[in-house]
């Protein structure tokens, strides 16, 4: 019987293999097959972990076809498959088959054309485990959702974001001045990052931590003894435990992960997570406080602007009826606005913070910029101070381009597409999966010019107007492009500036060194960066083995 069973389910690979060739065959792009079962969860959990197993053993032509279908290649290969292969690429295995496009032009039309190319049902499997979200939905329910979320995190909230940015920087810069050499500087800029969504988010305040991890999951589950949380409060740190351990807590179900056997962290995690809906009631409910504390936060935080949202649906005022969000939907789009703007901006922080400690010319080009700012940080201004930041814009630009937290960008055909490009037009038939490699656009040498692969943030500064530049449509995507664009873009940006203009005006880093040479630290610092692979977004492997020495500027 199991072995009718296993002949089956290979026919019906071999059929579908067959049938997803046929359909790569009509696109027009050139095709590179694969027999790997890529979508399956076996080769999910398998694919990254032996990866360095098959680069180190494997032929490249052996290994080249596996490596495509496990996440992280187009880190790891930058613009090579695209160079080899052609600008945009047809993967054929028994379980897909996708379109992989590093053509600016194509790229921006893909993107622009929102209701043709739709966000595939993979990425709701991934990302839908707190409910649907705007990231995950497609037609009028993500409009809807994009027409109540995108305006609130507009001008209106920067203020906010810059001034928690300035604060949590000046606390982590204290403690590293302090500690000189420590391990620490990765799990800050995490820190940062959670506790500027805490307060824009959230409406909550919390203290600088150096030990992120730590204080997520002791904070998740008080000490006996010690106050419960306010509601919005767990739901917070649950997502944010969430956001640390992605891949756990999306590929094992919540009941394995809580049963007694299973390490500690795996349980509090899978707990935690089932307490969501409990989290959500209350939160709707309303909390204790009063109303005047209710009133001030409300004036900036945004899960208050999406629990205002909740009850339209049954109002009688006609402008308020088409903008309503479900309870399900709440809770999604708080995670979403958690997960995705957290770990994003944070890694961007962190990589950025290491490129100029691997190259310390540019950290003297940046602080050339701050010298010219008051020295009090405390009394610095969004209004007044990031537009005089263009410089310290381009160093996150071409962290960007080079360490793209989101490597590619998701969508599918439901129906037949066409598709025009330089030498005709192509036909999309359905099922096919369409990945803008915006990892892959940003290190083509025929954009970017010659020295593509190095850190040289000048590129972004127009020589007239000393502003940063705009590159061609298509070419620079790391917040995604056309109508379903990053909301978030602005805000990452403002964080990003206060964040490393506070702990740059007041320091400069370097690798430490004990033993090697200065030169041989950054080298090695260097390499650690470069074997990065995706958890949620781009990540150094080991965040604890990156040793950074912080020593106070005197600029007298
Ligand atoms: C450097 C920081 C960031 C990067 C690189 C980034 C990148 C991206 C990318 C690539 C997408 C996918 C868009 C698509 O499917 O076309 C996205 C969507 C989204 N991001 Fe960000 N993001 C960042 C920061 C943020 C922040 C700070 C927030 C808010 C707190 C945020 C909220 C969102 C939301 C809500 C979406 C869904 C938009 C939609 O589908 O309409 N992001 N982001």
């Amino acid at each position: 019987m199991i072995l009718i069973i296993v002949l089956l389910y290979i026919i019906y690979k071999i059929a579908s293999f067959i049938r997803f060739y046929i359909i790569g065959r009509r696109t027009g792009f050139p095709l590179i097959l694969t027999p790997i079962f890529s979508q399956g969860i076996l080769w999910m959990v398998l694919g990254p972990t032996l990866q360095p197993v098959f680069q180190k053993y494997l032929p490249e032509w052996i290994y080249r076809r596996l490596d495509i279908v496990t996440n992280g290649w187009d880190f790891r290969r930058k613009n090579q498959m695209h160079l080899q292969l052609g600008k945009a690429f047809v993967v054929v295995s028994p379980d897909e088959c996708s379109l992989w496009v590093g053509d600016p032009a194509l790229a921006a039309v893909v993107l622009a054309r929102r209701k043709d190319f739709v966000q595939p049902a993979i990425v709701a499997q991934f990302l839908d485990f707190f409910g649907t979200n705007i990231l995950t939905s497609n037609g009028e329910d993500w409009q809807r959702q994009r027409r109540i979320i995108a305006p609130n995190l507009n001008e209106s909230v920067m203020e906010v974001v810059w001034q928690e940015s300035c604060q949590q920087a000046r606390s982590m810069l204290g403690y590293q001045i302090q500690h000189g050499e420590t391990n620490k500087t990765l799990d800050g800029l995490r820190s940062v990052a959670i506790n500027v969504l805490g307060q824009a988010g959230y409406g909550q305040n919390q203290a600088w931590s150096p030990d992120f991890s730590k204080s997520i999951a002791s904070e998740a589950s008080p000490a006996s003894g010690s106050e419960a949380p306010s509601a919005r409060m767990a739901y917070f740190r649950t997502i944010s435990m969430v956001t640390e351990h992605f891949a756990e807590a999306a590929l094992i179900p919540a009941w394995i992960k809580t049963l007694p056997f299973m390490p500690a962290q795996l349980r509090l995690l899978g707990r935690q997570m089932q307490r969501v809906p409990e989290y959500i009631q209350a939160i709707l409910e309303g909390e204790t406080g009063s109303d005047e504390n209710k009133d001030q936060m409300k004036r900036h935080n945004f899960l208050d602007v999406l629990v205002e949202f909740a009850d339209n649906k049954n109002t009688s005022d006609s402008n308020k009826k088409s903008l309503f969000l479900s309870k399900e939907e709440i809770s999604g789009n708080l995670w979403i606005f958690t997960g995705a703007g957290f770990d994003t901006t944070a890694n961007t922080m962190g990589y950025a913070v290491l490129l100029l400690a691997v190259y310390p010319q540019w950290q003297a080009w940046i602080q050339e910029e701050l010298d010219d700012l008051v020295m009090d940080t405390s009394d610095w201004e969004y209004t007044t101070i990031f537009q005089h930041c263009p410089r310290l814009l381009a160093v996150m630009f071409e962290t960007l381009r080079l360490y793209t937290p989101v490597a590619h960008v998701s969508r599918g055909v439901k129906s037949p597409q066409q598709l025009a490009a330089e030498k005709g037009t192509h036909l999309l038939l359905p099922p096919m999966n369409v990945y803008i490699v915006s990892q892959s656009l940003h290190m083509d040498a025929s954009i970017w010019g010659p020295d593509v692969s190095e850190f040289n943030p000048a590129r972004w500064i127009d020589q007239t107007t000393g502003q940063p530049v705009t590159p061609e449509r298509g070419a620079f995507l790391p917040w995604s492009g056309g109508p379903r664009v990053c909301p978030g873009m602005k805000m990452s940006q403002v964080e990003f500036v206060a964040t490393l203009a506070t702990l740059f005006h007041g320091a400069k880093c370097e690798p430490v060194h004990t033993g090697v040479t200065v030169e041989d630290a950054r080298h090695r610092l260097k390499k650690m960066m470069d074997d990065s692979a995706p958890k949620l977004t781009l990540q150094v492997k080991d965040p604890k083995m990156v040793n950074l020495r912080w020593t106070p500027r005197d600029r007298r």
